[in-house]
């Protein structure tokens, strides 16, 4: 990249098209294609950002700018990467503080660099001003299922209803809240951090802020985790000096609760890449764990007090996040999944004491990961019951526990009156007792 490049952000416009169609193509999380272009070039932390948040916004709204701009074109173009350069444009120009001419202009350049696509420069002109110029027209449009492919909108209407689903897509529009567990003292670290104390114990932030230098970072006193993400390991009820196993453990949030309050941990993950976060996250919130890169299903050891079990899933309830994951994942994903949760619950099953304790959870919207997957582990292991999960229990929010007592939060739910700062991930928790026998 050279420096006038990198003046006119043009490396950042380039490497979020990329990312836009490499994660498209190879169906891989944004996070991870982007982290390989970042290595393989050398852009400014401030143009990574920039390269991030363009990346980020488009997928949030890959549906609208598709709409807006098929909806301006004659002859939509067969090219995809042209189409992904003018939704990276319009995204820009739509959805970001970020001078029309820029978008415009950068799109133009990056077309006329490119080996298939430097005829495309008038057109790219001509299609982003007029995108330009329709901007109201364009944000008026209020369908809120524009941004959500169709097979999630027809799975989402069948599990939560019209209403309901439609408020969970609505949700995906938004950017999600930042939210803080932290050791101890949640409300005066609320205070310190002029954050708001959420009924579960999180710390929502209020401001959008560089996490790294807020006061208690470098002493460890708190960690990133969203509210509903903090669910799981409380609900757990970790003890001290129980014997905890944390089965899908990186990069580590639930092994830092366990090991907060007191449990000894054993954190399994399969992938040691990931473990070494987990890792690096616990000595900084001076916290110990044992770890152990492993498949969770091989795992040998002695009978746990407690289990929890995060299990990898579609991820379909941190689309506010990861909005990528709308587009990138399917059906055939959610069968796989399934099938791999089913095999870890009857590992953790095999791995607990008599009267111990199975928390389930993943961050999934879809039912084969949630109550199916938990009414399927009872017909399956009739030494285990449910522990119903009481609303007393998750700071009152009764709306948030399903009638045979899991927990279902959602991108939509209001823990907060301010609309604007509320909302949670979509985690599924159920709660086990393996019956002394
Ligand atoms: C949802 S993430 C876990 C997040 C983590 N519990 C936290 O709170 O930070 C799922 C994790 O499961 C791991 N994983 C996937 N399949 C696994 C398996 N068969 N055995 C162990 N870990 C697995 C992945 O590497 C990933 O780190």
């Amino acid at each position: 990249m050279n420096q006038s490049d990198e003046q006119t952000g043009l490396g950042s416009r380039r490497l979020a098209w990329m990312a836009v169609t490499e994660t498209l193509k190879r169906r891989m999380p944004l996070d991870d294609v982007l982290d390989e272009l970042f290595r393989a070039e050398s852009l400014s932390a401030r143009d990574e950002a920039l390269a991030r948040a363009i990346a980020i916004v488009t997928f949030r709204r890959l549906g609208t700018l598709g709409h807006a701009l098929r909806s301006r074109l004659n002859k939509p173009p067969k090219d995809e990467r042209l189409m992904h350069l003018l939704a990276v444009g319009a995204a820009q120009i739509l959805f970001l503080d970020v001078p029309d001419h820029a978008a415009v202009d950068s799109a133009v350049e990056l077309a006329q660099g490119d080996p298939k696509l430097h005829h495309a420069g008038g057109f790219i002109n001509a299609v982003l001003r007029r995108v330009a110029r329709e901007r109201d027209a364009i944000l008026a449009e209020s369908d809120p299922w524009l941004d959500t492919p169709t097979w999630l909108e027809e799975r989402w209407i069948a599990q939560y209803g019209e209403d309901l689903a439609a408020r969970i897509a609505e949700a995906h529009r938004s950017l999600p809240s930042i939210d803080l567990t932290v050791k101890g003292d949640p409300a005066a670290w609320a205070e310190r951090l002029h954050g708001t104390l959420l009924p579960t114990g999180s710390i929502r932030l209020v401001e959008r802020t560089a996490i790294r230098e807020l006061p208690g970072f470098e002493e460890g006193q708190w960690w990133v985790q969203d509210a509903a993400a903090a669910l799981p390991a409380r609900l757990l009820g970790p003890k001290p000096g129980e014997r905890i196993a944390d089965l899908c453990a990186a990069p580590g949030g639930k092994t830092a609760q366990l090991a907060a309050a007191g449990a000894q941990v054993l954190a399994v993950d399969r992938s040691a890449k990931r473990l070494q976060r987990l890792q690096e996250n616990l000595a900084r919130l001076n916290l110990t764990a044992e770890t152990r890169a492993i498949d969770a299903e091989k795992l040998d050891a002695p009978p746990f007090d407690a289990i929890l079990l995060d299990a990898p899933c579609s991820a379909t309830g941190t689309i506010r996040r990861h909005p990528d994951v709308a587009w990138t994942k399917s059906e055939e994903d959610i069968r796989k999944l399934s099938g791999l949760q089913s095999r870890l619950l009857d590992k953790a099953a095999s791995l607990l004491k008599p009267g111990g304790r199975l928390v389930y959870c993943t961050c999934s919207l879809e039912a084969e990961e949630g109550g199916r997957q938990a009414e399927a582990f009872l017909a399956r292991h009739p030494a285990f019951t449910r522990l119903p999960v009481t609303p007393d229990e998750i700071g009152g929010l009764a709306d948030c526990i399903t009638p045979q007592g899991d927990v279902r939060t959602l991108p939509c739910h209001e823990v907060l009156a301010d609309h604007e700062r509320s909302g949670l991930d979509g985690f599924f928790v159920a709660r086990f007792m393996h019956n002394a026998s």
